[in-house]
């Protein structure tokens, strides 16, 4: 089997962290039993590129357990736990010198160019074949594959230029390495029946690429899940992001000024956080609409640089690129904490603050550092810009991302079972099975439903056992 992970010997501590998730996983738990018989997922071949942590862990082995074979990859450079890692290699029956797992290609710490090798070989099985699904979380597994077919069809693969991110020459690279007569990347574009996908981002791309009739297969947007996107990004985030600028920095959050950029279901999270530890939050907001929920929500709502000089915490969650750029940062109180939670490290102009005259970058600790500015003040910036609720802790807790994965291992029976109920187009899950999944976790937490009379049922138009809402309700 070949895999590669930072230590295999680190398998039985994070064995023992799967087996406690697992109990925090009731949805992933419950899909197990339900389909031990039927096995939805034989035949399947998935090729995974989500942040390898613990809960990830216990999503591949509940694909498995519903017969699929899988690949895994992080989505993230920093995002994993090298002891989930080693874990899912060696697998429950498994030993370091003989791993009977998944084949995982995974470190916490990775270069630009090892995570776009490790996508390569995620997405080529050792027998010559190919994945047939992909489970996706901010789209880079499909861009490759997309990109490759691509340029194989045109028969070359355009050079990056100078304007272009680092992490573009990287994948062009890749390409122009493997893009050839063999047809690597259609092949494998014409084997994926679909992909499922994680998150806010990721969702945006495949909508994007769908809009300009680039869409080679049909995609289930996971994230639009009632029960993945107002749950993991709103109440995920708002466990996580203090963890992250704790383990990061033990700064004292209470009485300091933080800000919020973006008051999304993420920025709705994090700014309740902030508050809860008895910080002064101001967002910043394009949308009236959630400009106007902060603000009814009691928080002050203001541009960025109206407040850059002043604020203690940054913390970014659109989702958008070049929200804190480099001569923000130049104005910023001394060692003001600048962070990103939205997917993708463009929400902090890194690169720009790299070139800026004369800055010093001071590392302190891994995914904390000091950029000094010539005048002498300093900021600390989080895991380089990247999402530093997985870069500087360990992401959202198993609960919740219970909620995010059931949904994950629906979406990839309802796409390998019933493509053909799934022309190229990006869809959600009906909501029958959002409730489902709602479903699932409530015994955990001690809930007792009230139960509609067929009565009530009528008076309201619906069904006693559900869908209780319409499509259109927002929650
Ligand atoms: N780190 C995590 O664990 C985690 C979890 C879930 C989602 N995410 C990511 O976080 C990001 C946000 O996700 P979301 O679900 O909240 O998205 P969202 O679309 O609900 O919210 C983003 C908000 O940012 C606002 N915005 C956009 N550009 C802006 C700008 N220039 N200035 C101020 N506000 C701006 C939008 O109006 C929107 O309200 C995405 O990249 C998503 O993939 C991360
Ligand atoms: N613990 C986690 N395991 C895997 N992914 C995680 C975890 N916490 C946040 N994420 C990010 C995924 C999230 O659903 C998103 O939308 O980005």
């Amino acid at each position: 089997m070949d895999f590669k992970v930072a230590d295999l010997s680190l398998a039985e501590f994070g064995r023992k962290e799967i087996r406690l998730a697992e109990h925090e996983m009731p949805g992933l738990m419950a899909v197990r039993k339900e389909y031990a018989a039927s096995q939805p997922l034989r035949g399947a071949r998935i090729m995974g590129s989500l942040h390898m942590t613990v809960q990830t862990a216990v999503l591949i082995e509940t694909l498995v357990a519903l017969g699929a074979e899988v690949r895994w990859v992080s989505c993230n450079i920093f995002s994993t736990q090298d002891h989930a890692a080693a874990a899912v290699v060696v697998g429950p029956d498994g030993t370091p010198d003989d791993p009977k797992g998944v084949p995982v290609f995974a470190w916490k710490g990775e270069t630009l160019q090892e995570y776009w090798w490790c996508t390569e070989q995620a997405l080529t099985w050792p027998d010559g074949g190919a994945p047939n699904m992909i489970l996706d979380d901010g789209g880079d597994a499909t861009l490759l594959v997309h990109k490759g077919a691509e340029y194989e069809k045109a028969g070359a693969v355009p050079p990056a230029t100078a304007d272009d991110p680092e992490e573009w020459h990287v994948i062009i690279d890749l390409l122009t390495r493997t893009v050839g007569p063999e047809k690597k990347w259609t092949k494998i574009a014409e084997s994926i029946k679909g992909v499922t996908e994680e998150t806010t981002t990721g969702v945006h791309r495949l909508y994007e690429m769908h809009k300009n009739g680039q869409l080679l297969f049909p995609a289930i947007n996971v994230n639009d899940s009632v029960t993945k996107s107002k749950f993991d990004n709103k109440y995920g985030c708002r466990h996580s992001v203090i963890d992250g600028l704790n383990r990061a920095t033990d700064v004292l959050i209470g009485g300091k000024v933080a800000v919020v950029c973006g008051y999304g279901d993420v920025g709705k999270g994090c700014a309740d956080a902030l508050r809860g530890q008895g910080a002064r939050v101001i967002v910043t907001e394009i949308d009236p609409i959630c400009a106007l929920q902060a603000a009814m929500d009691g928080f002050q709502v203001t541009t960025l640089d109206e407040v850059v000089g002043i604020a203690d915490i940054f913390v970014t969650a659109t989702g958008n690129f070049n929200i804190i750029t480099a001569e923000h940062m130049s104005r910023m109180k001394h060692q003001a904490i600048v962070s990103n939670i939205g997917h993708f490290d463009n929400e902090i102009d890194m690169a720009g603050l790299a070139k800026w005259p004369g800055v010093e970058k001071r590392n302190i600790k891994p995914q904390v550092d000091e950029w000094v500015f010539p005048d002498g003040h300093s900021i600390i910036v989080l895991a380089e810009g990247r999402l530093m609720n997985l870069g500087c802790a360990t992401g959202h807790p198993s609960f919740v991302m219970s909620n995010s994965f059931t949904n994950q291992v629906i979406a990839q029976i309802e796409l390998f079972t019933k493509t053909e109920d799934y022309p190229i187009g990006v869809y959600t899950l009906p909501k029958h099975l959002d409730e489902k999944v709602a479903r699932l976790h409530l015994d955990a937490l001690g809930v007792k439903l009230t139960t509609l009379t067929k009565e009530q049922a009528a008076y309201i138009g619906v069904h006693v056992e559900g869908p209780y809402k319409p499509d259109h309700y927002r929650y």
